[in-house]
């Protein structure tokens, strides 16, 4: 039988229409869009040495992180046998004795990232388990294969059975400022999804400025993006503070706005289970706890469960204390 999935989303954030119905694409609002740059690049600062996912509550937090976690692989070398490894990882991402410890009976990841090859193998692995597969997709990572080509993957993807898809953008639209292509190109991807949540990835090492990742995230979310991601992981700079710190401001202004929840997903680099902790206190300090759920948060990563598992041990051999249960709300 199959079980409720525990990370499915409400579709709250997905719409038929595009948001800004009725109107032309409002160039002035886009063009508006600024960055302060030294301001932002202070607040970032400040964030790594900061406490407000208190040390007795770590262990709540990392569990959290992990049901959050896009588990990812994505290299050439990709086989059958190493996406069932993964998705045996995702079914139980931490031991059962040390779950047992730690107070919690189940624990999944929120979903499992993978080519579109691999869409098949990771479903048919993950039958039952309520665990959705992303597939990234529109020619990832660079995008530049022929557009009909790129749509035509995001079928054949929710064809086999994908329940998220993680498009790139063109990042030409963005650094040519051709604000109408890029919101064209989007709805595009986002009619071709149907179903499927998609998840937009700005690959902002490329875009040049943090107003760009600005105006790049609130077209994506105007054209219907249910998430925007950073990173592909492959650029030169993935995910960073600063441009985390943009676009999550730019989803608290578009819910402002608009009213509509948009997800966040920090990919590519992240690998430690202080930097998740970091990622999850700068959310619930700007977004909120609603924020702090697997349908508006993800982490793509393909290496930071390892890291967590590693400071769930040492808080349960070194520091173990009931407290660790509390926090999960
Ligand atoms: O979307 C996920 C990223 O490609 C993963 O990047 P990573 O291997 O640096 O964790």
């Amino acid at each position: 039988m199959e079980t409720q999935n525990p990370n499915s989303t409400t579709r709250e954030t997905l719409h038929d229409e595009p948001r800004n119905e009725g109107m032309a694409l409002d160039m002035d609002w886009v063009r508006a869009v600024q960055a302060n740059t030294s301001a932002i690049e202070r607040r970032a600062g400040t964030l790594p040495g900061r406490r407000s996912v208190k040390k007795d509550y770590q262990a709540a937090w990392l569990l959290k992180a992990i049901t959050m976690i896009d588990l990812t692989t994505l290299a050439g070398d990709d086989t059958p046998g190493r996406v069932r490894r993964l998705c045996a990882k995702a079914r139980q991402p931490v031991a059962p004795a040390l779950l047992d410890a730690l107070g919690m009976d189940t624990i999944t990841v929120g979903a499992v990232c993978v080519y579109h090859d691999m869409v098949e193998t990771a479903v048919n692995a993950l039958q039952g388990s309520g665990i959705p597969v992303a597939a990234v997709s529109t020619g990832f990572p660079a995008g530049l294969s022929p557009f009909h080509l790129r749509v035509a993957e995001i079928s054949e993807s929710v064809k086999a059975g994908a329940e998220e898809i993680d498009i790139v953008i063109s990042r030409r639209h963005v650094l040519t400022g051709d604000w109408q292509a890029l919101y064209d190109e989007m709805r595009t991807f986002r009619e071709a999804c149907g179903d499927a949540h998609v998840k937009a990835i700005l690959a902002t090492g490329e875009l040049g400025t943090l107003r760009n990742v600005a105006r790049a995230s609130l077209v994506c979310m105007m054209a219907g993006a249910d998430f925007i991601k950073t990173s592909t992981g492959k650029e030169g700079v993935n995910a960073t503070l600063p441009v985390s710190l943009v676009m999550i401001r730019a989803i608290r202004d578009y819910q402002a706005r608009t009213g509509y929840r948009v997800g966040y997903k920090p990919a590519g680099g992240i690998s430690k289970a202080k930097d998740a902790l970091v990622y999850l206190s700068l959310i619930k300090d700007e977004l909120g706890d609603r924020w702090l759920q697997p349908d508006l948060f993800r982490f793509g990563a393909s290496s930071l469960l390892g890291d967590i598992e590693r400071q769930l041990e040492h808080h349960v051999t070194g520091a173990y204390s009931a407290g660790y249960r509390h926090g999960l709300g």
